[in-house]
């Protein structure tokens, strides 16, 4: 009996250290967060001073709008201050009509209350990111999103969490996805899909030059602003679908030495995984791929159908596995259904690691000889696959001919949503609310709840944009100036360049600083 009792007692001695151990930890975390952040935002200010100063010198402003130019900057900094400091939890925000569901959560349209800004709230459960073993993807999502300035990803304003949830607060882009776009439009043309493509094209040559592979780059993942420009978004929760056991299976195989099908035929009708005497056509395959698909993207494994083989291989992977990606999209893009689609996703897999014995055109798809081209060349295995050596390599090809790479943002977008106002969601498709709205606790999270060990996993998540304290107080630059005035936002957000600059030659802290953000401890 004593032995058990001590037994036990030693038992709860363990634990009770590790939690110690775990605590000590995020202290320690929470620590050097904290005073990184503390750098990073002085770094930060500074360099925004620096971007302003340069721009005007360059500028014909008069010296006196110069000076209060300058000083706007610095009222916008103590602004910027005040909201760092304000605790910024769910109930800052109206919650307004849901526009997605995902594996882990949902987006929403939300209005900030203090601003009257719209955003996209996505909120994805705790619980689930640990079962799941995703904590790390949420946070590579965070740190990419904060990182990242560029016109071709969607823009992060905040990020915060509670006890049960995480938040991510993003610009809304009310044009919807690409996969809603081509279910609604079977095919594209060649030019609208050469637009696109090259639009995917920046976006992903952007992550890529921070050193961020995406790994589940798909049409759902495309979002379009009210001009029809194309973002990039949903970083790092990759559902990775287990397949490295199909690595056991010879190349030289097909899927019916495995009592599967036979392979593809060329006129590129396709097995049916179901019904192994069923052979499909390819207007068969684009009703199946449609009725299937939505339901793909809301399944908890998700859709495979854009991984790259040795990504589902679990070989080792480099940025190439992305432009693999926008090679299966540009052929659904092109065909109405992606090269590898199967009713099963175990199958898709199978296809895709045997991508040789699988990639065909059907013949009434009318394919010009250079999107063929592209798409083969993407389609390939790793050495071969344009782009392994910079999104160059993509950029210089025939079927980019005519693209004007550096005025792609700038341009006429190839299709453009109808959009009616900044709360339309025509272009999203309904959801029902399932889960009641999240209870209002006042101004957020008690210290004892964020206090678990559960919690402990997401210090750090929290992040304020700087550009978030455009809305607030309505700094209204514009009336009180001269018409040729320009405004500090005009200043910051001209021409789609980056921000914040870097120096030339200047390594930022935002590299060192990306994982580990503003400490989000009580
Ligand atoms: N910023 C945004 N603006 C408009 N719509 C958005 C935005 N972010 C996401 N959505 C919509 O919500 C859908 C789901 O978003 P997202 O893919 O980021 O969620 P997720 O839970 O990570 O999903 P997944 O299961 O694909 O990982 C998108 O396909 C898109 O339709």
């Amino acid at each position: 009996m004593e032995d058990i009792e001590e037994e036990e007692n030693g038992e709860e001695e363990v634990l009770g250290s590790s939690l110690t151990m775990e605590k000590v930890a995020a202290a320690k975390q929470f620590i050097e967060n904290h005073y990184r952040a503390q750098m990073k935002n002085i770094q930060d200010r500074k360099e925004r001073r620096w971007v302003l100063e340069r721009k005007l010198a360059s500028s014909d402003v008069p010296k006196e709008e110069q000076i209060n130019l300058i000083k706007d900057l610095e009222r916008k900094e103590t602004e910027f201050i005040r909201l760092k400091r304000h605790k910024i939890c769910v109930d800052d925000f109206e919650l307004l009509t849901i526009i997605g569901r995902g594996a882990f959560g949902e987006v929403r349209l939300c209005r900030e209350k203090k601003s009257g800004n719209i955003y996209a709230m996505k909120k994805l459960k705790k619980s689930e990111m640990l079962k799941r073993g995703q904590v790390e993807h949420v946070r590579a999502e965070r740190n990419l999103l904060a990182e990242v300035a560029s016109h071709c990803i969607v823009k992060l304003y905040y990020s915060f969490q509670d006890a049960e949830d995480l938040y991510l607060i993003m610009e809304y882009l009310p044009g919807g996805d690409m996969m809603t776009l081509l279910m609604r439009e079977d095919t594209l043309t060649e030019n609208v899909a050469r637009f696109y493509i090259a639009q995917s094209v920046l976006a992903i040559e952007s992550i890529h030059k921070h050193n961020y592979i995406h790994r589940d780059i798909k049409p759902d993942n495309l979002l379009l602003d009210k001009k029809g420009h194309m973002k990039l978004s949903d970083f790092g929760l990759c559902k990775p679908l287990d397949c490295s056991a199909l690595s056991v299976i010879p190349e030289n195989k097909t899927i019916d030495d495995e009592n599967m099908t036979e392979p593809m035929d060329i006129d590129g009708s396709i097995p049916d995984a179901d019904n192994k005497s069923n052979w499909k056509s390819p207007h068969e395959q684009l009703q199946h791929w449609q009725m299937n698909r939505r339901k793909l993207a809301f399944s908890t494994v998700g859709t495979p159908d854009y991984i790259a083989p040795e990504v589902l291989l679990k070989k080792g992977y480099g940025m190439e596995c992305d432009w693999w990606s926008l090679g299966a999209i540009m052929y659904e893009m092109l065909v109405g259904y992606p090269p590898f689609y199967s009713d099963d996703p175990i199958t898709t897999c199978r296809k895709i690691v045997h991508w040789r014995n699988h990639l065909r055109f059907p013949e009434d798809a009318r394919l010009s000889p250079e999107a063929k081209d592209l798409i083969c060349r993407l389609l390939c295995d790793v050495d071969h696959r344009l782009g392994t050596g910079g999104a160059h390599q993509i950029k210089a090809h025939p079927w980019f001919k005519d693209i004007l790479w550096d005025k792609l943002y700038e341009m006429e977008a190839a299709f453009k949503p109808e959009v009616n106002g900044e709360l339309d969601t025509q272009n999203f498709m309904k959801f029902d609310e399932m889960d009641p709205p999240p209870a209002r606790t006042g101004s957020g999270p008690s210290r004892k709840m964020l206090l678990t060990p559960k919690d402990l996993s997401f210090v750090g998540y929290t992040y304020k944009n700087f550009d978030a304290v455009k809305g607030l107080h309505s700094f209204d630059l514009k009336g009180s100036m001269s018409p040729k005035r320009p405004s500090i936002d005009s200043i910051f957000s001209g021409s789609g360049a980056d921000y914040p600059t870097k120096r030339p030659g200047e390594e930022t802290e935002v590299q060192m600083l990306a994982s580990s953000g503003d400490p989000m401890l009580p």
